[in-house]
């Protein structure tokens, strides 16, 4: 059996075996320490470069909606990241969300084929209403994955948590998560309902989704 194991190249990863049961069980995995110390600041750094150069926009919703009408449902600003165009950080962060992938596709045969992912700041006051990750003509997220970048010193005070709403024997109960650096939240997009509360101090985050065909 371990010749076979071999074979397939194939090595069990705790972590990654943790966020498997976690989905199962719980429809959402935190791990704690996704990313070190040491890359949670270069991607916050190629983060607030991005900012420095401008290259963040208004996240919208859908498209061609009123700016307006935007604003009093979500408030931070993106900028998507091109896997294809990325510094040393960036490739970091891909080489192990890919490994994740691959994990998850080989023991779960979940099928992901494609991934996304964005760049978010939430400036002081802004907020993410009550929503879910997928849109009415388009169910291939299957898995969203939110990366904190925030600095070492964030407080709970700080606001910004993000609050997934579950559904327990019917009963909704709200799980409140605070985006401390380095933790990653990976829950299910088409089930979870969330939001991200107002945020007293500027909040950094990648977010993305992991996709089916
Ligand atoms: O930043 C977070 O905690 C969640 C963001 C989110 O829900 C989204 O971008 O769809
Ligand atoms: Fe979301």
């Amino acid at each position: 059996m371990s010749e076979l194991f071999e074979q397939l190249d194939f090595v069990e990863n705790p972590q990654y075996e943790q966020i498997i049961s976690d989905l199962q069980q719980q429809q959402f995995s935190i791990v704690e320490t996704f990313f070190n110390d040491e890359e949670v600041a270069a991607l916050r750094d190629a983060l607030l470069e991005k900012q420095a150069d401008d290259a963040f926009k208004k996240a919208a919703i859908g498209n061609k909606v009123n700016e307006n009408v935007v604003k009093t449902i979500r408030g931070d600003h993106i900028f998507w990241i091109d896997e294809t165009k990325v510094n040393a950080a960036e490739g970091l962060f891909f080489n192990k969300i890919n490994s994740l992938i691959t994990y998850l596709n080989q023991t779960c045969f979940m099928g992901i084929l494609y991934k996304e992912f964005h760049y978010a700041i939430y400036p002081q006051g802004t907020f993410y209403k009550r929503h879910i990750d997928t849109f009415q003509n388009d169910d291939r997220r299957k898995l969203s994955v939110v990366c904190y970048l925030n600095h070492e010193s964030w407080q709970p005070e700080n606001g910004g948590e993000l609050v997934l709403y579950l559904n327990r024997n019917g009963i909704e109960v709200p799980k409140a998560i605070y985006p401390f650096p380095g933790r990653v939240v990976i829950f299910e997009s088409q089930i979870l309902e969330h939001e991200v509360k107002p945020v007293n101090t500027k909040r950094l985050s990648i977010t993305g989704w992991l996709k089916t065909r």
